[in-house]
Order: C-alpha cells, then structure tokens, then sequence
C-alpha cells in the first residue's frame, strides 16, 4: 500500500488506529481454547469487531512464534483474513547481517504478504538495506520507542551531541524515504515526539504505548501529526482484552470505537 493511499484510508475512515494482535493462549477468553484453532478464532472475532475502525493491524509476531509451527499457522490464516485495504505490519524487530536481512524480508514481504515490518537500526545500512528492495513494502524504523529501556541507549549523545535516536534518523533518510519508511516513535515520549517530528516531517510514524502503558493520544496528535495525518497510533491489550468474557470481540469493538471517535476529533483539531 503507498503512502497516499494509506492516508486516503485515513480520511476515509477517520481514524489512525492500528490493532495490535499480541495474541496470548493465556489471556484470551477460556470458551475458546476448545477450539481447534483458539488464537484465529480470537483474531478473527477481533478483526470482525474492529475492522471499520481501524487503518492498519500489527500482528506481534512473538506471541505466534512462541506457539511453534501452530503460531505461524495462526498468524498466516490471520493475514489472510485482514481486509485488503487495511495496512498490516509484522511486528517482528528483525535487523542482520544482509544477506540474513533479505531471508527475513522475503518471509515478511514474499512468504506472507506483510506491507511492512517492524526493523531494528542497531546494525546499520545493510542490515536495513535489504527490507528496502521491495517494491511498495514499507520499513517501520525503532527510533525512539515507548519503553523504559529506550534511555539507556536511545536518548544518549553521539558526534555533535546528537542524541542516538536522532542520528537514526537522519542518517536512515538515507537509505529510505517517506514512501517506503516509517519510524516508531513511543506515545509515553510526549513532547519529545516534537522533536522527532522536526527530524522527520513527512513520515509516517507509527506510535505504540497509548492504552496499557499510559501514552496520551492527544499529546501524539498535537506534536506529532502532519499534513498527511503521519500517525498510525497502535494500541493492543487496551482493545483485544477489554473483556475476557464471551462478549470480547463486541468490548473490542467498543474501544476500538471510542478510539476512533477520539482520533477523528484529533484529525479536524490538528
Ligand atoms: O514496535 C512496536 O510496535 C513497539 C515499539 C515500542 O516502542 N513500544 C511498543 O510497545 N511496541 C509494541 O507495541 C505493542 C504495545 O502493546 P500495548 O501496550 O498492549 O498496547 C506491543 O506489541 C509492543 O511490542
């Protein structure tokens, strides 16, 4: 998908929600574990109940890892189900040595048809490099993320007092562009995201860290919004365990909604 219409689907829908998919056996509802595959059917309810709401879904890959070849089974019929216009990023962290980096994102772009991963700048240019070689994929860049530990390294100076994440930035500019990447840029940052925002003016970023850890998505849009809104804002367990009862998918639906509301205010607001 290409950045104009991702944000053709933003003003369609009004709204810069992505659904994060961090799928656990051990927090969805119990009706469903009798199930013969209990992490789809929870998707697929999820993506039933949320799917007007939302531009983007962001599966995270560790919890269908950590379920085997089952996982990926899970995650795979997923994919399939998202609706086509809907933007879909494999959360994965990946980043290696090249010629590891194109195995990587030819499972992500080839194997599964992701639009774009999630990709870890410690290594470098040709470790990034790789993920850039396909045509209409997208690079979410780890810039300044939503964590405690995005202190210890990312805030340091570098050459010219330049904090890391700032360096990651400009120098990946470089190697990608507006139509082709995109940073991650944590919701618990605040003000900061203003700054990142300087670094980068026209990107798309996509912001975790609203929902369970306590980010303000009225601070994101105000410092970090743009012409072409810029913003995918995730939220995860705030909307997929909203309720772990029989009526989850319709508690999902609920505050995937009342996200959505809030974001449309935000898109005429700002
Ligand atoms: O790359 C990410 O998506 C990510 C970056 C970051 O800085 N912080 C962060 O929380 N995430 C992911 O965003 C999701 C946040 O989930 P919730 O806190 O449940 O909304 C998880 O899948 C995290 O792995």
């Amino acid at each position: 998908m290409d950045k104009q219409s991702l944000f053709g689907q933003i003003q369609k829908k009004s709204s810069f929600l992505c659904v994060g998919l961090d799928t656990d056996l051990s927090k969805i509802p119990p009706h469903l574990l009798n199930e013969e595959d209990p992490i789809f059917s929870f998707n697929k309810q999820i993506i039933d109940h949320t799917a007007e709401f939302a531009v983007a879904y962001k599966p995270n890959i560790a919890f269908y890892e950590a379920m085997g070849a089952k996982g990926w089974e899970s995650l795979q019929k997923t994919l399939d189900y998202i609706p086509d216009d809907i933007f879909t990023i494999a959360d994965a962290k990946r980043g290696d040595i090249g010629n590891t980096s194109s195995l990587y994102a030819k499972a992500f772009f080839e194997k599964m048809n992701f639009d774009s991963i999630t990709v870890a700048p410690y290594m470098g240019r040709d470790s990034v490099g790789p993920f850039l070689e396909f045509d209409g994929k997208w690079v979410i860049l780890l810039a300044l993320t939503s964590n405690e530990g995005s202190q210890d390294f990312q805030v340091l100076n570098t050459e010219g007092d330049k904090p890391l994440f700032q360096q990651v930035i400009e120098k990946s500019q470089q190697w990608g562009h507006e139509g082709n990447m995109m940073y991650v840029v944590g919701a618990t940052r605040g003000e900061k995201i203003k700054e990142v925002r300087a670094l980068a003016p026209d990107h798309f970023f996509l912001v975790p860290g609203v929902g369970a850890q306590g980010g303000s998505l009225e601070e994101v849009a105000k410092y970090g919004m743009n012409d072409s809104c810029g913003l995918l804002v995730n939220s995860s367990r705030g909307i997929i365990y909203a309720s772990s009862g029989e009526d989850f998918g319709q508690r999902a639906g609920e505050e995937a909604a009342k996200l959505q509301r809030e974001m449309a205010r935000l898109l005429e607001k700002y």
